[in-house]
């Protein structure tokens, strides 16, 4: 129905312009005069009638009958307010007084309800009334108010997306930034018009763990993580990434929609109460928490390798003398000043832990030989290295300390005892270090204390350290 043409205006006009001047000058009793111009104004598409001053259909085409739904021969004659009641008072009314009174053209749209139709209608003043041509533009309204809809959605949808306080991205498989919402913006601090078709490498200092986890989105569809970037003032933030991959009809990856969540702060509070669970706040040293799940951890790898490790229990000499002479202050500074002398005695997968007071504890799972007696001499080296960590003197303020320390060893290689019972048994070897005069390191001997046997898996290893009953005075520190 729809009868919109590209016929123009001007032309329409001129062709109804010359049938109505002949109507005009015909007289009406005439009938084929009266007919001629019908039958040429039949041959134009537009809708198109003429009413005289009284508002009596003077004439009107075909076109206006199937659009207005009523024949010829019923409305000529007729008052058009009285045929089309509802539309007095509406912009059609208004709009053709004003083409009579003012003798203008007028142009406009107008939706007429009782015809359920948008009308395009231009009306043109005649020395003895009005011409008004007319087209359905139904469609074509219902078109635009379609798209006008979709794109005050679009709008919606993309003022929704400004407002959520995460970044949301959208790059081509080419990594060129296609969609940057305001969350972004804020988040990196780059405006949409400095990063759209650029690259999204941009967030990326070591664009290294980008390209892997886009290998895995290209693979999955979808990618979760975390993941390090850069803001535009070159600060870096740890963002909770969910990338999903958006494919075309044809199942062919085009781009990635990415949303980014700000989680440095979460995961700086993360960190902090993590390291206040399993670290020392005076020393940063593992707690006794950490120690004993990585002596756990130290337990399975070892029964894994059948090789040696070793639980050193360390605990100052004398360490209340020095709290009790120069102050809990000092001790605290002496505690803190070893710290960092014991780390140097290990190696990086070795561990050390301060259990509390004036006790430390060492993980030693650093590979030692397979050999027994090669590995015993490894870590009673080791014990010598901590020994001589105390050698240089402690500067608490004013004063130069000179401290020494005890230290029991136990031998692991398997999971025959529990971690309790190993820290028990190197306590124990320690206290027998300090009943030797102090200074001193002792392995565990099982019956010397008449405490637990250790059963050690594997041949010789329960005689072997039955028979190296160590407990040896260690070199006098200087000072
Ligand atoms: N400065 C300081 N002292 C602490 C801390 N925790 C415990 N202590 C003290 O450390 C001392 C530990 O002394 P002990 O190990 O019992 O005895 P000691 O004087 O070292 O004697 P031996 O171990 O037999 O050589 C006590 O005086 C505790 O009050 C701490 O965090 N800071």
């Amino acid at each position: 129905m729809n009868k919109e043409k590209a016929t123009a205006p001007g032309r329409v006009n001129k062709k109804l312009l010359s049938a109505i001047e002949k109507q005009r000058v015909t007289a009406l009793g005439l009938s084929h005069a009266k007919l001629r111009p019908e039958r040429i104004l039949d041959g134009i598409t537009d809708a198109f009638y003429t009413l005289d001053r009284e508002w009596r259909f003077t004439c009107l085409n075909k076109e206006a009958e199937n659009l207005l739904r009523r024949s010829r021969s019923d409305l000529l004659g007729k008052v058009i307010w009285e045929e089309f009641k509802e539309a007095v008072g509406t912009i059609f009314d208004h709009e053709c007084r004003r083409a009579l009174v003012e003798n203008t053209t007028v142009k406009f749209e107008n939706f007429y309800a009782p015809l359920d139709g948008w009308f395009e209608v231009h009306v043109y003043p005649l020395e003895d009334g009005l011409a008004v041509y007319f087209n359905d533009i139904t469609k074509r309204k219902q078109s635009e108010q379609a798209r006008q809809e979709a794109e005050a959605r679009i709008r919606q949808q993309a003022s929704l997306l400004d407002k959520a306080t995460d970044a949301i991205i959208v790059h081509g498989i080419d990594h060129r930034i296609q969609f940057w919402n305001q969350g972004a913006q804020r988040l990196y601090g780059w405006t949409p018009e400095e990063v759209l078709g650029k690259s999204i490498e941009m967030l990326y200092d070591n664009p290294l763990a980008f390209h892997e986890a886009s290998k895995l989105l290209l693979n999955k569809g979808e990618w979760r993580g975390e993941i390090a970037q850069r803001r535009k003032d070159g600060s870096i933030l740890l963002a909770e990434a969910h990338w999903t991959l958006v494919k075309n009809d044809e199942g062919q990856a085009q781009s990635v929609f990415a949303i980014n969540t700000d989680i440095t702060q979460r995961k700086m509070a993360e960190n902090k109460i993590e390291h206040l669970a399993f670290y020392d706040s005076l020393t940063g040293l593992p707690n006794r928490q950490l120690l004993l799940d990585r002596l756990s951890q130290a337990l399975s790898a070892r029964a894994r390798k059948h090789r040696m490790g070793a639980l050193l229990f360390i605990d100052l000499d004398n360490f209340k003398l020095l709290n009790d002479t120069f102050g809990h202050d000092l001790g605290d500074l002496l505690l803190q000043q070893l710290a960092p002398r014991l780390i140097s005695c290990i190696r990086e997968s070795d561990t050390v832990a301060r259990l509390g007071g004036d006790e430390f504890v060492v993980i030693l799972i650093t590979d030692f030989s397979e050999n027994y007696e090669e590995s015993l001499a490894q870590i009673k080296a080791i014990c010598e290295r901590i020994h001589s960590a105390f050698n240089q003197p402690f500067n608490l303020r004013a004063y130069k300390h000179h401290s020494t320390a005890s230290i029991g060893v136990v031998l692991f290689n398997d999971q025959s005892h529990t971690t309790d019972e190993l820290l028990k048994q190197a306590d124990l070897a320690m206290y027998q270090a300090k009943a030797s005069g102090r200074n001193a390191m002792c392995f565990f001997d099982p019956d010397a204390s008449g405490n637990e046997c250790l059963h050690p898996s594997g041949g010789g290893f329960a005689q072997k350290l039955e028979e190296k009953r160590i407990c040896s005075p260690l070199s006098a520190p200087d000072g």
